[in-house]
């Protein structure tokens, strides 16, 4: 070969290369790029042990029924996957129902309003947002309704990437992002005008626990919303099937066990709220949420193979193939669960806050 046809084949290879992971790679709303994923606040030597670790919780059952032990646990979750989520499904973490001819991008933005048109917020108002992400969800919500939004997320490394996407996004004078537990807010009693949860409270290990908490931060006459995983009256446990997907959809989503349907009004009842609506949003005639989790498996296998190629040469920390590993299996059988009608990652719940407490007789 002489030396034109050999910087030629170095030429296409490299442009190849570079296509395949700064064009390819980066995810539908762009925030990520494949050479940029890490380990969130775990050092990249470290990201395999936390992920081994990560699974031991699910070995060791009476560790994970510890209720003290989950906010960590979630904790490493998160940064485990918080880059991946950004890369591969974008800044917000939730799913929404698919709305013929509008793009994903859209259908998750209406499915947040939705959320804050709900609990009639007023420009001004002060409102939270219990389990916040990387904020996705109130950057659309504080833009739509112009309330000041409070999140809080257990993960350090997703208050840092939320505070940046709030400046970047202009919305930093409405967005305040808290590094805490939701178990135990740093907030005071009523000082909310209204709170929202967007499939985030599930990771509680007991739901009263929350709610008593947004129960205790809300104004007297407030409303709080929460988007709620469940299983759902199809779930059978005497069915193996059933119990697999299920447990796949735990252990793939750091859920220290998922609640029934017919548990979240209960939950909510029992800490004092009065129930306003509750309605699961995956029902017909809403449209499959997991359409867009179905569609994606050939770019989920890319990926796979952005992400050996990245750990093998160094530039992306060794176990994110494990967690990304992890992540495929999990969109399979929270792709089941949608099929079958046995899940739903959206059960709403809309709670008031009494104006006056209950006389005690
Ligand atoms: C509410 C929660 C998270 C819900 C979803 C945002 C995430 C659940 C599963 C995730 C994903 C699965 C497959 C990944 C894929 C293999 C990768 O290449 C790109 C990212 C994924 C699509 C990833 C994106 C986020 C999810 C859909 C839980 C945790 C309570
Ligand atoms: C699936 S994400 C949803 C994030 C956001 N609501 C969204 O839709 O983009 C769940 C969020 O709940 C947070 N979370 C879980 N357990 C928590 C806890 N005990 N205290 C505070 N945040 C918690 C996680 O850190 C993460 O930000």
């Amino acid at each position: 070969m002489d030396s034109l046809s050999l910087f030629c084949t170095g030429a296409l290879l490299a442009g190849g290369l570079y296509w395949f992971v700064c064009v390819l790679g980066p995810a539908e709303q762009k925030g990520k790029r494949a050479v940029d994923l890490s380990g969130g606040s775990i050092s990249a030597e470290k990201v395999r042990d936390n992920y081994k670790q990560y699974w031991s919780f699910f070995r060791r059952p009476k560790e994970i029924e510890t209720a003290e032990k989950v906010p960590d646990f979630v904790d490493t979750f998160y940064n485990l996957v918080t880059d991946i989520y950004e890369w591969g499904w974008g800044q917000s973490f939730h799913f929404s129902p698919f709305i013929p001819g509008k793009s994903h991008r859209d259908a998750t933005r209406l499915h947040e309003e939705m959320a804050v048109d709900l609990i009639d917020v007023k420009p001004g108002d002060r409102i939270l947002d219990v389990g916040c992400g990387v904020g996705g969800p109130m950057r659309a919500i504080a833009a739509h309704s112009r309330a000041k939004v409070v999140g809080i997320t257990i993960n350090d490394y997703q208050v840092n990437r939320a505070r940046m996407h709030n400046k970047k996004a202009g919305l930093d004078s409405l967005c305040e992002v808290v590094c805490g537990n939701f178990l135990e807010m740093p907030f005071q009693d009523n000082s909310f005008d209204g709170a929202y949860s967007i499939e985030a409270t599930c990771h509680a290990p007991k739901l009263e626990d929350v709610y008593a908490e947004v129960f205790r931060v809300l104004k007297p006459g407030s409303l709080y919303v929460s988007y709620e995983w469940v299983t759902t009256e199809k779930y059978r446990a005497d069915n193996p099937e059933h119990v697999e997907v299920i447990q796949g959809i735990e252990r793939g989503d750091a859920l220290p066990g998922l609640r029934s349907y017919s548990d979240i009004a209960e939950a909510a009842k029992k800490v004092g709220f009065e129930i306003v609506k509750e309605k699961d949003l995956a029902k017909p005639p809403s449209l499959p949420w997991w359409t867009r989790l179905k569609m994606g498996r050939i770019a989920y296998w890319r990926n796979h193979i952005l992400v050996i190629v990245l750990a093998a040469i160094g530039i992306a920390p060794k176990g994110t193939v494990d967690v990304h590993d992890m992540l495929f299996k999990t969109a399979d059988y929270l792709t089941r669960g949608g099929d079958s009608g046995i899940f739903s990652p959206m059960h709403m719940i809309l709670l008031r806050k009494p104006k006056e407490a209950p006389s005690k007789s």
